[in-house]
């Protein structure tokens, strides 16, 4: 597992959170009107939950080819990443006591995306109206769904 240790305020050392990377998988980066979410099957505490599709950063692997790893894993699919979704943290959103994850807007280059692997559903969801809002989110992924709402309509 990837854990860095850094420098509190108060100049103790504290771990840092796993770094974890999210894809918000856009039907088009150029105008978005779909992202792409995916139900957990495990482990039971999630499972059944919404989340973006993604995983944990390799030790010594770059934030955004562990993205592109995981997704090519999970999903079978190749993407071109577009902006990052900023969070509160330098390690982007905090989900846990233990985690953060970065957020990277997304766009499928090759391959369709299948459930191959930790999914068992995919489901493409309106930017617009209460529909992604309404979907059984892991509960840390709420506040990161606004902000992609809010980042892929900006500017229409
Ligand atoms: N991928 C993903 N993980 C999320 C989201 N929200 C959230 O709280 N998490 C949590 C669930 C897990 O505790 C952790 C990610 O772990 P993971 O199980 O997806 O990572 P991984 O594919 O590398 O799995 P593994 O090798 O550890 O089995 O982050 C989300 O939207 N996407």
């Amino acid at each position: 597992m990837h854990e860095e240790r850094q420098e509190t305020p108060n100049g103790a050392a504290a771990a840092t959170l796993v770094q974890v990377v999210g894809g918000a998988i856009v039907d088009s980066l150029e105008r978005p009107s779909r992202l792409l979410a995916a139900r957990r099957t495990a482990p039971p505490a999630l499972a059944g939950l919404w989340e973006f599709p993604g995983g944990k950063v390799e030790p010594g692997e770059a934030p955004e080819d562990g993205l592109r790893r995981e997704l090519a894993e999970e999903l079978g699919i190749d993407v071109v990443l577009g902006d990052e979704v900023p969070g509160p943290l330098a390690q982007g959103w905090p989900l846990n006591a233990r985690a953060a994850m970065r957020v990277w807007l997304a766009e499928v280059a090759a391959g369709v995306p299948e459930p191959l692997e930790d999914h068992d559903e995919l489901l493409w969801v309106s930017l617009e109206g209460r529909a992604l809002q309404d979907l059984p989110w892991i509960p840390a992924d709420f506040p990161i769904v606004d902000a992609v709402r809010s980042q892929a309509t900006a500017g229409r």
